[in-house]
């Protein structure tokens, strides 16, 4: 799998909740669906359960027919009974999406385009703290944080702006494959402190999707000013798992990675004879060069959590705090990897733009 240069997701029915229908449809398009890049690069040894999520779930999906949506009737609004736009937590607005022939659901918050919900064969994927106070003046600690433009500390916010703005809904609708979709976009007219501080003119769309093969997130940066500027950006996936000691990660053994409990150390991971790094610590490392593939696997409840990234995000941070110290009383409940561009920085030039996603399965 290169970048994903062909925007093959097909134009979607749904609620158009700016602009009207043409939008929504130019803005489904434009997204790249990283289960259907071609000429996908498998990453040797990376598949701790020996077989191919995606892979499978696409070809039962085809052999069986594709669940989609309701053929004939191509309205705007059909299939919007798989999608709803409505106050969530604390009063803030979410988006709540099913896929009812894959049995997974998704909810999104416009705070931070914060994936916080990945229900998958009945169980909730994705860790949510308890401690959120969902009062919107910090980030939402569940799910799928997105870190941009910058990842980890730096001059600007932890994590930087993306998930603090308040995200504009753009799409949220069921596309003609029986995937369902939102795309909620920000950009430098958006009314953030940070984003104003960065001072950069830019517009970031981000699609998430579920269909056969899993969820899809997708985040699309593009340089809309005269001049270059540079970013890093990550997925910060919180998985759940029974118990962090004995889950382990896939795709990481041999990597060269800055440790970041120590002063960002440079090292090597060491082989783990394909048994998995074992969480038995703290850790928090930025691995460079990590493979397409990676995997959380849960040895409690025997669940394989897959990662497929695009080639856009190279690198890949471990992270979790083993302790309550300064995080999270659930520590022991998340597992989190995270797929990055944050050992080097992107650089877009004026009128250029970025696209990395990540297509999560499990198993
Ligand atoms: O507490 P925050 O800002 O959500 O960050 C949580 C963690 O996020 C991880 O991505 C970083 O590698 C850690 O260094 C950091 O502690």
């Amino acid at each position: 799998m290169g970048a994903p240069a062909a925007f093959c997701a097909p134009a979607g029915r749904g609620l158009a909740l700016r602009g009207g229908a043409a939008v929504a449809s130019a803005t489904a398009r434009r997204h790249a669906r990283v289960a259907a890049a071609p000429g996908a690069r498998r990453a040797p040894r990376m598949d701790a359960a020996g077989t191919d999520f995606d892979d499978v779930a696409r070809r039962l999906a085809e052999e069986l027919g594709a669940p989609a949506a309701d053929a004939g009737d191509k309205d705007e609004g059909a299939g919007a009974e798989n999608v709803s736009v409505g106050p969530g937590n604390g009063g803030l607005m979410r988006v709540s999406m099913k896929h009812a022939a894959s049995n997974q659901e998704v909810e999104v918050y416009t705070l931070g385009a914060t994936v916080t919900t990945w229900k998958a064969r009945g169980d909730d994927v994705l860790w949510v703290s308890k401690e959120n106070k969902w009062d919107g003046a910090k980030p939402i600690r569940a799910g799928i944080p997105l870190c941009f433009p910058q990842f980890g500390p730096g001059p600007l916010a932890q994590h930087g702006f993306a998930r603090l703005a308040t995200w504009e809904v753009v799409f949220a609708g069921t596309l003609d494959d029986g995937s369902v979709q939102t795309v909620m976009t920000i950009s430098d007219k958006t009314d953030n402190d940070v984003i104003r501080e960065w001072g950069h003119a830019f517009t970031a769309e981000y699609a998430v999707t579920l269909s056969p093969t899993g969820l899809e997130t997708s985040l699309r940066v593009v340089n809309t000013g005269t001049a270059a500027f540079d970013f890093t950006a990550a997925f910060h996936n919180y998985f759940a798992v029974t118990n962090v000691s004995e889950a382990r990660v896939f795709g990481i053994e041999g990597l060269p990675y800055a440790d970041r409990l120590n002063d960002g150390a440079s090292g090597t991971e060491a082989a783990d004879g394909g048994a998995g790094y074992l969480v038995d610590k703290a850790v928090d490392k930025l691995y460079s060069g990590a493979p397409e593939e990676l995997a959380a696997f849960d040895f409690g409840a025997l669940k394989v959590i897959k990662i497929k990234k695009s080639a856009s995000l190279p690198d890949a941070t471990v992270w979790n705090p083993f302790g309550e110290g300064g995080c999270d009383g659930g520590w022991k409940n998340f597992l989190c990897v995270e797929p990055a561009a944050a050992a080097d920085k992107v650089v877009l030039e004026a009128g250029e733009e970025w696209l990395g996603a990540q297509l999560l399965g499990v198993e």
